[in-house]
């Protein structure tokens, strides 16, 4: 069925500790969740209500998505609504869904039973039933009566009715008052409103808790990743090897800090994600990373990573060398790559063997690491 869809995001999250719509939630921008979900379920329309002004940041968070468009919102949800009501160019009788950009986990299924159940209402909403004993407090916290549940539900959002039914409901709102949702309005209209079994994945994500039980919701994939490189030794007297200088009668060669414990590391990551390897990144015909110390790399492969909601699990390394000897780094070196990784010391693994004498490693030309790394990512839909 043919549809328009509003999504309102005009709001401050001050109970979030700050405007929640432009923050990521899996590596997307919140908005981008209800925006993306609306347009793959085959809304014909989808207008953006954001804070006025902010029409380039919402462009930013919806990079790659098309067919939506931002107008200003008010100083409340009821005003947003109205500026979203007002945007809209369907025909009269097109349905219309309302959703708070605040819940994120919407889906075709969510919207193909709403659209249904406006057969035969005016209007139609997703709800909980409310399964919690309700308490009616008094003065000091005290509890002044225990309230019958029964058939009371909780309004969640999208909530919808046809173009007209809904302009036509605010043409009768009384002045003044700001309803709290969508369906109240047609309601208060005297349209018939259907209560649509909702889905608790549809909370709306109000404080800073919600956002950490709404990451942890998020469907992860895990990606595994290695890397190799290889150093040649040469006049100096330290090594940097995993982002730790350690002493020795030759330095390893490169146009970088030449560690190549971290390059390896770095080219793991960028190869769990399928972004290129650190050659892509960082040319070494670029003078800027002549003798450069190797950690930026790998903070620029992590960062890459947690842009795309990505998080580390665990990392393994093994240094391939005669001299030196890595066991009394092994601890400082774990240690700088959890830091560095921002895991604990139990997720970090160094290594180190000899190649017993035999080729380049053996002859003490070169010095070779390996890793291997172990992602999430949030999963594909
Ligand atoms: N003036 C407003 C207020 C709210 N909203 C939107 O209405 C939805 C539900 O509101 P809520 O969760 O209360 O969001 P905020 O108003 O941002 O949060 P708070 O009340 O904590 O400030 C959100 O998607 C919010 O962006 C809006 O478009 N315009
Ligand atoms: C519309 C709504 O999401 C239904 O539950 C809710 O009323 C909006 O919440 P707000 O915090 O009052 O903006």
């Amino acid at each position: 069925m043919s549809f328009s869809a509003i999504v309102v995001a005009a709001g401050s999250g001050s109970r979030a500790g700050g405007p929640k719509q432009w923050r990521a939630l899996g590596g997307r921008p919140l908005l981008a969740w209800s925006v993306g979900a609306l347009l793959d379920a085959g809304a014909d329309e989808v207008v953006v209500v954001v804070p006025g002004g902010a029409e380039d940041q919402a462009a930013e968070a919806l990079t790659g998505l098309s067919g939506w468009r931002a107008v200003a919102g008010g100083a409340t949800r009821a005003e947003s609504v109205q500026a979203g009501l007002a945007a809209l160019s369907a025909r009269d009788d097109t349905p219309v869904l309302i959703h708070d950009a605040a819940r994120p986990f919407l889906t075709a299924d969510h919207v193909a039973r709403l659209l249904d159940a406006l057969d035969g209402a005016d209007a139609a909403l997703l709800a909980l039933p409310v399964p919690d004993t309700l308490k009616r407090e008094g003065a000091d916290g005290l509890v002044a009566a225990t309230e019958p549940r029964e058939g009371l539900w909780r309004a969640q959002t999208p909530q919808a009715a046809r173009l007209k039914t809904f302009r036509d409901a605010w043409a009768v709102w009384p002045a003044g008052e700001s309803p709290t949702d969508d369906a109240a309005v047609v309601e208060r209209a005297g349209g018939t409103v259907r209560l649509v079994p909702g889905d608790p994945r549809l909370m709306k994500l109000t404080y800073p808790e919600d956002f950490a039980l709404a990451e942890q919701m998020i469907a992860r994939e895990t990606r595994i990743g290695q890397g190799y490189d290889v150093h040649r030794w040469g006049p100096g007297d330290t090594a940097w090897l995993c982002g730790v200088a350690i002493p020795h009668d030759h330095a390893l060669v490169g146009h970088s800090d030449a560690d190549a414990g971290l390059h390896a590391l770095t080219d793991a990551i960028l190869g769990a994600m399928g972004d290129g390897d650190i050659g892509d990144h960082f040319p070494p015909s670029d003078p800027r990373w002549k003798g450069a110390a190797s950690d930026q790399f790998l903070i620029h492969a992590l960062e890459r990573m947690r842009a795309r909601g990505g998080r580390i699990v665990n990392v393994d390394v093994t240094l391939i060398c005669e001299q030196p000897k890595i066991k009394p780094h092994r601890l400082a070196m774990r240690e700088r790559l959890a830091a560095l990784l921002d895991v604990p010391l139990d997720a970090v693994s160094v290594k180190a063997t000899t190649s017993e004498g035999l080729g380049f490693t053996g002859r003490q030309e070169g010095l070779a690491a390996q890793a291997v790394v172990s992602i999430t990512l949030p999963a594909r839909t």
